[in-house]
């Protein structure tokens, strides 16, 4: 079952090869039939993408190579915008609620589309939600540290993904933070997500960073649902 469902998070779209791509996969997400090559081959461009990001910014090479590597990396950007969409492609909105109904063995990979967010492996167990990812040297805030910046888009992720992956079409209004301790880079953090309650359109929900036994990060948070507009997919 994990398997069926990360199969489908990594398709695109069948009409990759159209003028109208990028309308065409955006509008065909709550369809299910965005299930492509195209989405594949993009989780691939974009994995390969972060490992260079990583790369870039951690090589020592001699300074004469780097001017060379600049280079190839210019000429392959040039190559890939040659024909560009104005935005990432997007995963369908009820993906997560997808997963969610597959089960808690089954897994959500967030951020296959967009090399600057930070891809989580999530589960969904009810009216919670687990992940774990390891943070390294591009998410560096103090020292050998996560940055904080960082640990409010993962809180965010995880506690709106949870939201979404209810069904509720909802945004973040509030979010809290509690940094209680340092998240270190270069292990494995887990996190996770609860909702708490529900009072008409908010929904407020919590959750937490987690290293080593040591909870570092608490996070709070009030979603409002905006059932009213209406969206195929979400870039994430
Ligand atoms: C963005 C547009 C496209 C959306 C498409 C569909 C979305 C489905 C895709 C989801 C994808 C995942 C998303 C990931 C999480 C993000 O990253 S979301 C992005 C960050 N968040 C935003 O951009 C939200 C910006 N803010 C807003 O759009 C509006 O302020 C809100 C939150 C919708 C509220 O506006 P409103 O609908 O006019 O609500 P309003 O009637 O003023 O208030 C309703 C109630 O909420 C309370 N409330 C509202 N705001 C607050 C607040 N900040 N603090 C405390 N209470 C508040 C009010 O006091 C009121 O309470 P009651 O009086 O009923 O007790």
């Amino acid at each position: 079952m994990t398997a069926s469902v990360n199969e489908a998070a990594n398709r695109a779209p069948s009409q990759s090869q159209s003028e109208d791509q990028s309308q065409s996969e955006n509008q065909s997400s709550s369809t299910g039939t965005w299930a492509t090559e195209r989405t594949q081959a993009t989780t691939a461009l974009v994995a390969a993408t972060r490992s260079l990001m990583h790369a870039a910014a951690t090589t020592d090479l001699p300074v004469d190579d780097l001017a060379t590597a600049r280079r190839a990396i210019e000429s392959v950007t040039a190559e890939l915008s040659a024909r560009a969409r104005d935005r990432v492609l997007r995963i369908p909105f009820d993906l997560p609620a997808q997963v969610r109904a597959a089960g808690p063995e089954a897994e959500w990979n967030t951020y296959a589309l967009n090399p600057f967010g930070i891809p989580v492996r999530v589960t969904f167990d009810d009216e919670t939600s687990r992940g774990s990812f390891v943070p390294g040297a591009l998410h560096e805030g103090p020292p050998d540290s996560l940055h904080g910046g960082w640990s409010a888009h993962l809180m965010d992720c995880m506690l709106g993904g949870l939201v979404q992956a209810t069904g509720a079409r909802a945004v973040t209004a509030t979010l809290e933070l509690s940094y209680r301790h340092r998240v270190p880079l270069d292990s494995e953090v887990s996190m996770e997500a609860t909702i708490t309650r529900r009072d008409g359109r908010k929904i407020f929900a919590e959750g937490w960073i987690e290293h080593d036994g040591v909870r570092c990060v608490e996070a709070t948070a009030l979603f409002i649902r905006v059932d009213g507009i209406s969206v195929d997919g979400v870039a994430s």
